[in-house]
């Protein structure tokens, strides 16, 4: 086992979440008194599952198996209606548990499982992604997709803890640890310009799993998202920030039919949401076109559809961060220093949009 970085959120329901490797055995001492286990994941996360369920399964915890349908195919109240049939006829009371293993998917369905059988049990996510260990497993935004567009119905509820075992990341496809990168540049552009330091030296290094770059990485982007989340669980104001990029994101993901990764389309709405930024006369061109620079450099697309704006102008307008008839999107006026842009119009946003589009 080399080296562990507990990291602490911290709020009314403090935890910690440990990032090193070799974690499994660390499972069971996240849950104590919880005899039944319910244990979440897809197909291709099976081993992983297989070691972390034998882990609980050696400390005399009663494992319940559930296999997810894999990414974002699971995100649904079907699969949420299926876990809970299997809570259900496996007893699990208020002292038992979920265990999500896999992607920010995976771990975004389980803690909404979790949030809502006996309205609130413990839950763990065992992140194998890089955004899941940067970002979905940290914070406790839990939920699934509806008809009408992307984590439309979920609900706040922290984990007990969070393992981020390095180890999972050598069997994850470049093309996911790399769409992961976009919410750690994410983090480098809303609170910690040293992420965008270290890419820019070494954008290989950067995406390289057993490098020494992406624990440094992944740890500066979960102590962003730790410390404010641990300030803001329910998202009355400063968590807004973790949104950057994401209403258009979101909108990119409604119309492809969710079949593109989130950090693709967190990508996009990067490079949209600083051209917004610019165009609203807040950010200056230099920032803004860092954006682009860095995350081309990581082969991250920058660019959308010229002709869908009208499909993702109309999906954006139900983003959770609209009120009523208003979008409100979150924007740079410096590196680092965030504001709200609040009902900018029609015109401002198909404009900031001929930026990215293709
Ligand atoms: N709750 C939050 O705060 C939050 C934050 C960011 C993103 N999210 C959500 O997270 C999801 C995206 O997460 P993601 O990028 O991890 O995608 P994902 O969960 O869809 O996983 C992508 C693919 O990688 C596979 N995979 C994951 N880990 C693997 C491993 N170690 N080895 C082999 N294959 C592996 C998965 O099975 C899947 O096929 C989206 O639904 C997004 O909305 C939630
Ligand atoms: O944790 C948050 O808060 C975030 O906004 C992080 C985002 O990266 C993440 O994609 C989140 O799921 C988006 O939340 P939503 O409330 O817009 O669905
Ligand atoms: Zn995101």
């Amino acid at each position: 086992m080399t080296e562990i970085t507990r990291i602490p959120v911290g709020g009314e329901q403090a935890y910690d979440v440990v990032v090193g490797r070799g974690l499994t055995d660390q499972i069971a001492a996240l849950l104590p008194g919880a005899d039944r286990v319910a244990v979440l994941a897809s197909a291709p996360l099976t081993a992983r599952a297989d070691d972390v369920s034998a882990a609980l399964a050696a400390d005399g915890r009663v494992v319940t198996r559930i296999e997810l349908p894999d990414a974002e195919s699971g995100k649904t109240i079907e699969t949420a209606a299926a876990c809970w049939d299997r809570l259900g006829a496996a007893g699990f009371t208020r002292s038992d548990a979920v265990v999500a293993v896999g992607g920010g998917a995976a771990t975004d369905l389980g803690g909404y499982v979790a949030a809502a059988w006996l309205r609130g049990v413990r839950w763990v996510p065992v992140p194998t992604s890089l955004l899941g260990m940067v970002d979905a497993a940290v914070g406790g935004k839990t939920g699934i997709n509806t008809a009408a567009g992307k984590n439309l119905v979920g609900a706040f509820h922290p984990p007990a803890g969070v393992l981020c075992d390095l180890d999972t990341l050598d069997s994850l496809p470049p093309a996911d640890l790399t769409a992961g990168l976009a919410e750690v540049v994410k983090c480098g552009f809303i609170a910690e310009p040293a992420i965008l330091d270290l890419i820019e030296r070494d954008p290989r290094l950067a995406a390289d799993p057993a490098g020494p770059a992406v624990r440094t990485l992944i740890e500066l982007a979960i102590r962003v998202k730790a410390d404010v989340v641990g300030g803001d669980l329910k998202e009355s104001g400063r968590r807004e920030i973790l949104n950057y990029g994401h209403t258009l994101a979101h909108a990119i993901e409604k119309v492809e039919h969710y079949t593109w990764r989130h950090g693709d389309a967190v990508a996009v709405g990067l490079v949209y949401a600083a051209e917004l930024s610019h165009r609203a006369g807040r950010l200056d061109a230099a920032t803004t076109a860092r954006h682009r620079t860095i995350l081309t450099e990581l082969g991250l697309p920058t660019t959308y559809a010229a002709e869908a704006w009208p499909d993702l102008l109309a999906t954006m307008r139900v983003d959770k961060k609209a009120r009523g008839s208003r979008l409100r999107f979150i924007v740079l006026d410096s590196l680092a220093e965030t504001d709200v842009l609040d009902g900018p119009t029609d015109d401002l946003l198909a404009d900031a949009f001929t930026a990215v589009a293709a």
